[in-house]
């Protein structure tokens, strides 16, 4: 098999010039072996630095392994499992973001956002749930309604809601990314209000990998499903393509004039000149992302509120690193202090606790997480 494998690289590039290759000959190479060894090495990722992508293509030529550590090496952040095609592998190889049309029936996002509205009117209880309300209105007065809520944090313990964390669709992609054993660690429903005339509706451009104080990032992956039609006008997302192949950034708030939602945390010195992408989405569409991934989501401008799901999963052989002295110490102080008022516990809580206690298996084993 190796041996056929080498030869077939080889002879692949020997019909290609032997001057930097283009973007479409890499890519050509890369679907022909695909199709011919059934992806195991799709590795061959087009690189938009041609002489670099030669390089490597000479590289592998010569050092062809087919240990499952070259393998990854050179196919870092997707699995094989016969579902994503070669170019939806090397959409999010590249770009750190994967976008499925249709994936969640009308069906079932109508009934997460009846599950929605009930909680909103406070007919039932969910522990744990964390309720919040846009910082523009938080200190009005309380209207059970969902007009109130901006987000819902942590309804792992709402078996409604949870139902989005396991639906097999959704569960057969997020292999594709954190491998068989799967957790869902974090789990929100976002209810972007209309602005209400401060720009406090934006979610500043961050990466979610600032939140988890577990790794390794590439076994971590964000499915976020559009419950309604979302534009740039009702505040869709917006991802900076690339970026999840950089590396963690510090965070601060934004210094913006109209304020910030509490722990909305943006990277330092974002410029606003980067070239980035709106994902626009209609209902039921899901946009699979990288944890290191700049993203965020614009203002609200319109009178509707812009419903959306989301769980970030992690496979259940992560582990949790200590965030002291690292960029993330800002934000385990915060979370470690709202916990403590949350929970109404005392002195020797960890971050890591503050996860563990969220964290649901829904496929395979619970490892170390
Ligand atoms: C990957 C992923 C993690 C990325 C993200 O999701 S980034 C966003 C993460 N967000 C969170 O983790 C949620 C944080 N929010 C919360 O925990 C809660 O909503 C709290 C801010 C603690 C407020 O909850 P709670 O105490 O139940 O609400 P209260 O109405 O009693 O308000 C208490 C004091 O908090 C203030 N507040 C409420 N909502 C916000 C807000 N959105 N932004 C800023 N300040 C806020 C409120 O004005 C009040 O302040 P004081 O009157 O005590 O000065
Ligand atoms: N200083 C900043 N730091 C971090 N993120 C920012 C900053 N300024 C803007 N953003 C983010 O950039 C993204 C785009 O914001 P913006 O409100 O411009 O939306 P938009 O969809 O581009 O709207 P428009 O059509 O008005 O350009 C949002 O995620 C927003 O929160
Ligand atoms: O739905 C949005 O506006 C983006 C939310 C987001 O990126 C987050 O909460 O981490
Ligand atoms: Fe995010
Ligand atoms: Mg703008």
């Amino acid at each position: 098999m190796l041996v056929c494998v080498r030869t077939c690289v080889r002879a692949c590039v020997c019909v290609l010039p032997s001057a930097p290759l283009t973007y479409g000959q890499q890519t050509f190479l890369l679907l022909y072996l695909s199709s011919v060894f059934t992806g195991s090495y799709t590795g061959l990722l087009p690189d938009r630095n041609m002489s670099r992508a030669a390089d490597r293509l000479r590289l592998l030529i010569n050092h062809l392994d087919p240990s499952p550590a070259s393998i990854v090496s050179f196919i870092p952040y997707t699995f094989e499992t016969d579902l994503l095609t070669p170019e939806q592998r090397v959409f999010y190889e590249e770009n750190g973001f994967l976008l499925i049309k249709n994936l969640v029936s009308e069906e079932d996002i109508d009934r997460f956002r009846k599950a929605f509205e009930r909680i909103c009117r406070q007919e039932v209880k969910v522990p744990g749930l964390v309720v919040m309300r846009d910082v523009a209105i938080a200190k009005s007065e309380f209207v059970p309604d969902q007009k109130a809520v901006s987000k819902l944090q942590d309804f792992q313990e709402d078996p409604e809601l949870f139902r989005y964390c396991s639906l097999p669709q959704i569960l057969k992609y997020v292999e594709c990314f954190t491998g068989p054993n799967i957790m869902a660690m974090h789990t929100m429903l976002i209810n972007k209000p209309p602005d209400a005339g401060k720009k406090t509706s934006r979610h500043p451009m961050h990466q979610d990998l600032h939140y988890f104080p577990f790794r390794p990032a590439d076994r971590i992956v964000c499915s976020w499903t559009a419950m309604e039609k979302v534009t740039r006008q009702n505040g869709c997302l917006v991802v900076l393509p690339g970026t999840h192949q950089g590396t963690l950034q510090e965070h601060d708030y934004p210094e913006w004039e109209g304020g910030v939602n509490k722990m909305y945390h943006g990277v330092r010195g974002y410029d606003p000149q980067q070239p980035r992408v709106h994902l626009e989405m209609e209902k039921g569409d899901t946009v699979f992302f990288h944890p290191l991934l700049i993203h965020g989501s614009g203002m609200n401008q319109t009178q509707g509120f812009r419903k959306a799901i989301s769980c970030h999963y992690a496979s259940g052989d992560c582990y949790y690193i200590d965030v002291k002295g690292t960029t993330q110490e800002n934000i385990e102080n915060e979370a470690l202090d709202i916990a403590v008022r949350k929970y109404g516990v005392e002195g020797d809580v960890h971050f890591k606790d503050v996860w563990m206690i969220r964290g649901r298996l829904v496929q395979g084993e619970r490892l170390s997480l």
